[in-house]
């Protein structure tokens, strides 16, 4: 590797060349003033002049390269890329910065202003960033764009480094702050229309799917359930997303099954919001009473993205379609249980990567043992009841309090004799601003349940109620979504006569 010793007596010696050279010429100019003709005059300047950068260009230290906003028709992925990751290199040195928010994102965000330089290095090498921004002459001519780039100057020396290494490490560093800063989306079929605004879609649903921002604030630290269990999510989480080499290898489907089940309240719907924000995948919550045939289960599976969460709550409510012992003879025009699991193990092997699949139910004892076979959901997650350890984490959250010297342990002590959901204990928690007077309430609640308590309400404590008027909104929902596909199938009958 050259000195900087080096490097400055070979530019003082091009600059000696060059200088001789150029003495030379004028005086070989003033010389054959008389004798030689113009036009052999300029030739022999022109060629020396030729022969003298050809040798000595190269020996120039810095290149350039230029990184222009679009490539042919589309954007240039590394403009792109260049755009994200140098808004974090903007430092108070730099003289202007251009500064925006959008209201759908958590901060503001800086970006480089015309002619605007910024230093960056990267394995001791200084690379020199540089925003252009031409606007065409005649301001009036709309068909003359603004054209932008980047100009980015480096030492010759390190062109393959900053190549192979320097740029696809740009590239690497945009994805990673562009996908902590994404929203992650909720996409069903009832919403016809997408709310969503993010840049990189400009907001469009795909397909049959209509979707809004999530905006689901709850995150695994805020979740109340056994702290082994959360452990081992996140663990498979993880090594899951990590695998894509592992999963090519064994000729696996890059997927995962999740299959939560207990009862209502217990932060089932919970859990999924918070997986979804701790991967940032976006969340299909499919509604199978609303489909009425295979082929149309087929159409909307694969009209999902990749790196998203596909959810089927409630899948004991959709027995009376997903009964094995009912089931007709195979067919694409109504919905059956082997036509899911059909699509789950074959068809869903071939389309798309870094998928997860969450089924939930209240009633674990009505699946069919078909979908909880091994191999099929690869994690079978119990939800239960509030645990002492659970309302540690209720309590940090809502009152942000860590203990009571009376309340918490008389808490926990009633929460050994009844069983009360997270659901209930949150609510109780979040009537009261006053940290006392709320934990007192859930004393009450728990002291009211044991009072109550009941052979029967022993298994369900407290929440018959909310069952109750869950499997009546249940029922509603078949009742309209047969409705509906009557009412389809009766309009597809029209249309073929
Ligand atoms: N384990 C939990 N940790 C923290 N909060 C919880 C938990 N369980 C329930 N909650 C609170 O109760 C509310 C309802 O919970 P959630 O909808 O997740 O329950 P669920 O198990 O999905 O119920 P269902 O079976 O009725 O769908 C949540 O919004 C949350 O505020
Ligand atoms: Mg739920």
């Amino acid at each position: 590797m050259q000195s900087f010793g080096d490097m400055q007596s070979m530019t003082s010696n091009i600059f000696s060349a060059y200088a001789s050279v150029a003495a030379s010429m004028m005086l070989f100019r003033s010389m054959a003033h008389d004798i030689i003709p113009e036009p052999i005059k300029s030739y022999i300047v022109s060629a020396f002049t030729r022969i003298f950068s050809y040798f000595f260009t190269p020996l120039s230290t810095h290149i350039t390269m230029v990184v222009d906003e679009n490539s042919g028709m589309t954007r240039n992925q590394i403009y792109e890329s260049a755009e994200i990751y140098l808004h974090t290199k903007i430092n108070p040195n730099t003289g202007r910065v251009k500064v925006s928010k959008n209201p759908k994102k958590k901060n503001i965000s800086l970006s480089m202003e015309k002619n605007e330089l910024v230093i960056d290095s990267f394995s001791s090498i200084e690379l020199k960033w540089q925003f252009v921004l031409e606007v065409p002459e005649n301001q009036k001519d709309h068909f003359q764009p603004e054209k932008r780039y980047f100009e980015l100057s480096f030492n010759k020396l390190y062109r393959e480094t900053v190549l192979n290494e320097y740029l696809p490490f740009v590239m690497k560093k945009a994805k990673e702050i562009k996908e902590k800063d994404r929203n992650v989306k909720l996409y069903t079929r009832d919403c016809p229309y997408s709310y969503s605004d993010d840049d990189e879609d400009g907001g469009n649903g795909s397909g049959v799917w209509g979707c809004v921002n999530l905006d689901h604030p709850v995150t695994f630290e805020k979740l109340a359930m056994d702290p082994e269990m959360k452990k081992q999510i996140i663990e498979d989480l993880d090594r899951f997303v990590r695998r894509k080499e592992y999963y090519k290898k064994v000729g696996k489907a890059w997927k995962r099954g999740y299959f939560l089940y207990g009862p209502p309240g217990t932060g089932k719907s919970s859990l999924i919001a918070a997986m979804a924000n701790y991967l940032k995948f976006d969340i299909y919550d499919l509604e199978l009473t609303s489909l009425y045939s295979n082929s149309e289960l087929k159409r909307t599976l694969l009209s999902t993205t990749n790196r998203s969460i596909i959810v089927i709550e409630d899948i004991d409510c959709s027995a009376p379609m997903l009964n094995r012992e009912v089931e007709p003879e195979p067919s694409d025009t109504k919905l059956t249980l082997s036509g899911l699991l059909n699509f789950m193990d074959g068809l869903w092997s071939n389309c798309g990567d870094e998928r997860i699949i969450i089924f939930t139910t209240n009633h674990k004892e009505k699946i069919d043992p078909a979908l909880l076979r091994p191999g099929r959901m690869d994690m079978h997650i119990h939800m239960s009841y509030c645990t002492p350890a659970g309302f540690d984490v209720l309590a940090l959250n809502y009152l942000a309090i860590h203990d009571h010297p009376k309340l918490f342990p008389d808490i926990k002590g009633l929460m050994q004799e009844v069983k009360v959901t997270p659901a209930e204990i949150a609510e109780h928690l979040m009537r009261n601003e006053n940290a006392e007077l709320a934990l007192e309430g859930v004393v009450d609640l728990l002291k009211r349940k044991k009072a109550e308590k009941s052979p029967v309400q022993e298994t369900n404590a407290g929440t018959e109620v909310q069952e109750e008027a869950k499997k009546e909104a249940k029922f509603e929902k078949i009742v309209k979504s047969l409705k509906s596909f009557r009412k389809k199938s009766s309009r597809g009958k029209s249309k073929r006569v």
